[in-house]
């Protein structure tokens, strides 16, 4: 059986206290903290920034990189996350390695040249190799990646279009879940977006077993007993399957 695994989206937190948002979501119950990478790819930026501004962004926002999560890993023994909304994930592999990331899920729409290469350097650098798609990407495009010598050890199935925490879950995602289930049992299965008390219920009957969650988790009164929610909505879901 998959463990549930609960993962606060840093994204909601409060960034100038990184450290201390990190300490008090583990204190609260959380497995994992997941911090998503939006950047520019950096040689659009630096060869054209007209063009990187054309389409050298992956997701309409920047946030953070290597550097903060190496600030944060001083603080923190903690399984960091990592979901890279980059058009060029391989350029991080080397740098998150060093910083001391845990987890480096990256877009199959940024790899369909390269994912091997990519996958093999992750496990290489000693972190868990994971696949996300986003809202438009059929499920069958992340099965090579499941199915072949270097596999992903993770799938995340993306509830929002990325770019931005407190969007609107998309519950006809979930179709994605059931069919990676089906043919997966014992996978990690990550979803993340819109996800809080209201729609758990659809992901972990599904079969989602990671949960994402940012403005749910951060913006209640008290995020431990959201938090437990979430925990227990996978837990019951799994003794019902
Ligand atoms: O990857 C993300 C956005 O691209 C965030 O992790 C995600 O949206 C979580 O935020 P919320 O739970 O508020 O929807």
């Amino acid at each position: 059986m998959v463990k549930a695994i609960i993962a606060p989206s840093m994204l909601s937190s409060d960034f100038a206290n990184l450290a201390s948002e990190a300490e008090r979501m583990l204190n609260c119950g959380a497995d994992w903290l997941h911090m998503d990478i939006m950047a520019l790819h950096s040689s659009a930026v630096t060869e054209c920034c007209i063009c990187a501004l054309q389409d050298g962004h992956f997701v309409p926002n920047l946030t953070l990189g290597a550097p903060i999560i190496e600030s944060l890993r001083k603080h923190t023994k903690a399984y960091l996350d990592c979901h890279l909304m980059v058009t060029n994930p391989l350029d991080y592999v080397e740098p998150l390695g060093k910083a001391g990331a845990s987890g480096f899920t990256f877009h199959v729409e940024a790899s369909r040249d390269n994912w091997q290469e990519l996958v093999q350097k992750i496990k290489s650098k000693g972190m868990k190799p994971g696949v996300s798609l986003k809202p438009g990407t059929p499920i069958e495009e992340v099965y090579p990646l499941l199915d072949g010598e270097n596999s992903v050890e993770l799938v995340l199935v993306m509830t929002v279009e990325p770019g931005f925490g407190g969007q609107k879950f998309m519950p006809e995602m979930m179709d994605k879940v059931r069919t990676l289930r089906k043919k997966y049992p014992s996978l990690d299965i990550e979803v993340d977006g819109g996800l809080g008390p209201s729609t758990i219920e659809a992901a972990t009957s599904a079969g989602a077993n990671c949960i994402v969650a940012g403005s749910s988790v951060f913006g209640a009164p008290d995020p431990a007993q959201v938090i437990t929610l979430l925990r227990g909505s996978v837990e019951e879901a799994q003794k019902r399957s």
